[in-house]
């Protein structure tokens, strides 16, 4: 069980952020289209230079290689990359079983959708199985940007529960990019939205 801490992390028009996010914490992040949070999300995810430090647990994000630390500080980008052609491709050899068809059945997809062909894919089914194979992955840490912004009332119901679940048990810290108030309010136990450049913790409803 790590903590994930952003010290005096800045990045574009975003000033020094600080943040310690506790083992399965959920801190959402809101803010005006174009504030810089998925900016902040790649600079912890190690994929823009930034001022700062991140730190996992006792390692800091400097000293380790870039990879490495995406393994362990998981982003799940708002678009996900595909590069094979069928969807079980994308999952390790090692994804046992049970996860697969556990995860595929509370996500209400059918146990072949590992065979489907990635070209087939809607774009709610591409969001929902890109979650599952981040999760697959065991992260540290999670970095989600707007994980249901292509679902149905249903799905994103379901996700928002298995996602919650999941971090819980996992003792996951969570930083989720949000729009929404009313989920924003349903899954987060702190919410941060970003004005004036900073980030302003706003009240969660217990
Ligand atoms: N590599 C980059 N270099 C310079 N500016 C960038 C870069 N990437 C994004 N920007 C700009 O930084 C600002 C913040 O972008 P970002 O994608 O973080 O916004 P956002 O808050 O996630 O918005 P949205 O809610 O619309 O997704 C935008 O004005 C964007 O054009």
């Amino acid at each position: 069980m790590a903590k994930l801490q952003l010290h005096r992390v800045a990045i574009g028009q975003l000033n020094a952020v600080d943040l310690t996010i506790s083992p399965g914490e959920i801190v959402c992040l809101s803010g005006a289209s174009g504030s810089g949070k998925t900016r902040l999300l790649r600079a912890i995810a190690d994929l823009e230079p930034h001022a700062g430090e991140v730190v996992l647990g006792d390692t800091e994000q400097s000293a380790l290689p870039g990879h490495r630390w995406r393994s362990a500080v998981m982003l799940v980008p708002a678009e996900s990359a595909w590069w094979h052609d069928t969807v079980g491709e994308h999952f390790s050899e090692a994804t046992n079983r049970q996860f697969r068809e556990q995860t595929l059945q509370k996500l209400d997809l059918p146990a072949e959708a590992f065979d489907w062909q990635v070209a087939r894919l809607s774009s709610g089914e591409k969001q929902r199985l890109a979650l599952a194979r981040a999760l697959s992955r065991k992260p540290v840490a999670l970095l989600l940007d707007e994980p249901t912004a292509n679902l149905d009332k249903d799905n994103t119901q379901r996700v928002e529960t298995w996602l919650c679940e999941y971090i819980r048990q996992q003792q996951i810290p969570t930083l989720w990019v949000a729009h929404h108030e009313d989920q924003i309010q349903r899954v987060a136990d702190r919410h941060f939205r970003i004005v004036d450049s900073g980030i302003k913790e706003r009240q969660v409803t217990p």
